[in-house]
């Protein structure tokens, strides 16, 4: 762990996640969620998106179709192709999370190394940040959820381990790391990793 009582950490490098961090794009999970739910009579509550968010769009998919019963009727492949339809309209239209840009922007300006890690594979990434290239452009690397070094999605380390391993001069120790997380997932793939977490609350 990284946290040891009494010693001041160090900070020199910074990991973003992104959905629901950087970008506000849970909310579009949660829309198709629901309305793929109330075929079933069945209600999307936060402690099944608890579970979902931060994981790989198949690791996810599987915990939706087990906790809700109904895997006999939909299989976790079949949601994931009802549920591409509808995100494929909506990922275009994402938008930055209030204090994102000028928090890259101020990192970058000072020198800071920044990277991003999340659990979004290539496709919808390039969909959820075609109008936000300019700040991505910051980023010194970004691991996407189907990076072939990313086996495992969060809260396995596997995403945040492969992010600290690029920096320039890398592997930079897990010590002198600060994450950005929003999801339960997140949080452990970064204590996995030995990685300080500094979470987004929810109000
Ligand atoms: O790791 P992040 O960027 O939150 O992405 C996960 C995402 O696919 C949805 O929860
Ligand atoms: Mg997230």
């Amino acid at each position: 762990m990284a946290a040891v009582s009494g010693e001041r950490p160090t900070i020199t490098h910074v990991i973003f996640d992104m959905d629901g961090l950087l970008l506000d794009t849970e909310k579009f999970y949660t829309e198709v969620q629901e309305i793929i739910l109330a075929r079933f009579n069945k209600t999307f509550d936060w402690s099944l998106k608890a579970k979902m968010m931060g994981k790989k769009a198949i690791e996810a998919a599987r915990v939706f179709v087990e906790e809700t019963g109904i895997s006999d009727s939909l299989s976790a492949e079949d949601f994931l192709e009802e549920r591409e339809a509808m995100l494929q309209s909506l990922f275009p239209t994402s938008e930055l999370m209030p204090g994102a840009s000028r928090l890259i922007e101020h990192l970058h300006a000072k020198g800071v190394p920044i990277c991003l890690a999340t659990g979004s594979h290539r496709r919808h990434f390039e969909l959820k940040t075609q109008r936000h290239g300019e700040l991505f452009k910051l980023m010194h690397h970004i691991v996407l959820g189907d990076d072939p070094e990313v086996k495992q999605g969060k809260p396995s380390p596997d995403v945040f381990l492969a992010a600290a391993r690029r920096f320039e001069g890398g592997p930079i120790g897990s010590q002198k790391i600060l994450v950005f997380e929003d999801a339960p997932a997140g949080v452990h793939a970064a204590k996995n990793a030995g990685i300080y977490i500094a979470l987004r609350l929810i109000a």
